[in-house]
């Protein structure tokens, strides 16, 4: 499982028993670029990938093949953290489970409007992660389903909330490390799934609204019900 920082990989890890034992993720070294595997009795490793999802999709891929050298590929990689909701449906404190995760902003800007790298014939803009399994985490732990977008830029402004959601009216969360997460999965051919608590709505930037410790608690709630999906889920 994937998180951006230790204090949402905690909040995850609460809900499985412990203690994680420490684990370097090699090639990451002693420096500033050192990170760490989190391995739990219950069978998951935990990364916290870092904020943003160049960084984010590096330290996965630097997982998911540490995982394959060691003979022991994961079957799944779950990207999951804090998130801006977009009103009504994802309030703060609701859980987002994507069936479809969107790189929101990974295009051209024209003078006719925004167009998505694949309307210019390179790559991909969305990842979609496997239909029973999305069923399965809505169904055990009331996350509500639709898209979740990836954007390296936090949403400060109504109108961008505005233009984000007349292009993506399946929107349901934002946040800054899915389409990284899921870019390294397809890479090794391993399904994806991001499950995204709301700390705060997509709008208007207003730190003082943010509810993180809220976020935090329903992460760990939300995976305290999802233990039991995770286990029995296998790939098709
Ligand atoms: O400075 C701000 O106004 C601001 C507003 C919301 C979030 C941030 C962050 O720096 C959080 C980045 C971190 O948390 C995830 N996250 C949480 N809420 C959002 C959001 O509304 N839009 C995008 N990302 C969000 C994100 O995945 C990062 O890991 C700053």
């Amino acid at each position: 499982m994937a998180t951006a920082v230790p204090a949402e990989r905690d909040a995850v890890a609460r809900a499985f028993p412990g203690p994680a034992t420490e684990v370097p993720l090699p090639g990451t070294g002693a420096g500033p670029a050192a990170a760490t595997v989190h391995r739990l009795p219950a069978g998951c490793d935990l990364i916290a990938a870092g904020v943003g999802p160049a960084l984010a999709a590096a330290r996965t891929a630097t997982a998911l093949t540490a995982a394959a050298l060691r003979g022991r590929p994961y079957a799944l990689v779950v990207c999951t953290g804090i998130a801006g909701g977009f009103a009504p449906e994802a309030p703060v404190g609701s859980l987002v489970v994507a069936d479809e995760i969107t790189a929101a902003d990974l295009g051209a800007e024209t003078a006719e409007g925004f167009v998505a790298v694949t309307d210019l014939g390179f790559g991909t803009v969305t990842h979609r992660p496997p239909e029973a399994l999305v069923r399965g985490v809505a169904r055990a732990t009331g996350a509500r389903t639709g898209t979740v977008l990836t954007v390296s830029t936090v949403t400060g402004t109504a109108a961008r909330a505005a233009a984000l959601r007349a292009r993506h009216p399946r929107a349901r969360a934002e946040a800054m490390e899915g389409f990284g997460v899921a870019e390294a999965a397809a890479a090794h051919g391993t399904p994806v799934l991001e499950l995204r608590a709301v700390s705060n709505p997509v709008g208007p930037r207003d730190r003082a609204a943010w509810r993180i410790g809220e976020a935090l608690r329903a992460l760990t709630d939300g995976f305290g019900k999802l233990a039991p999906v995770l286990e029995s889920w296998r790939p098709a």
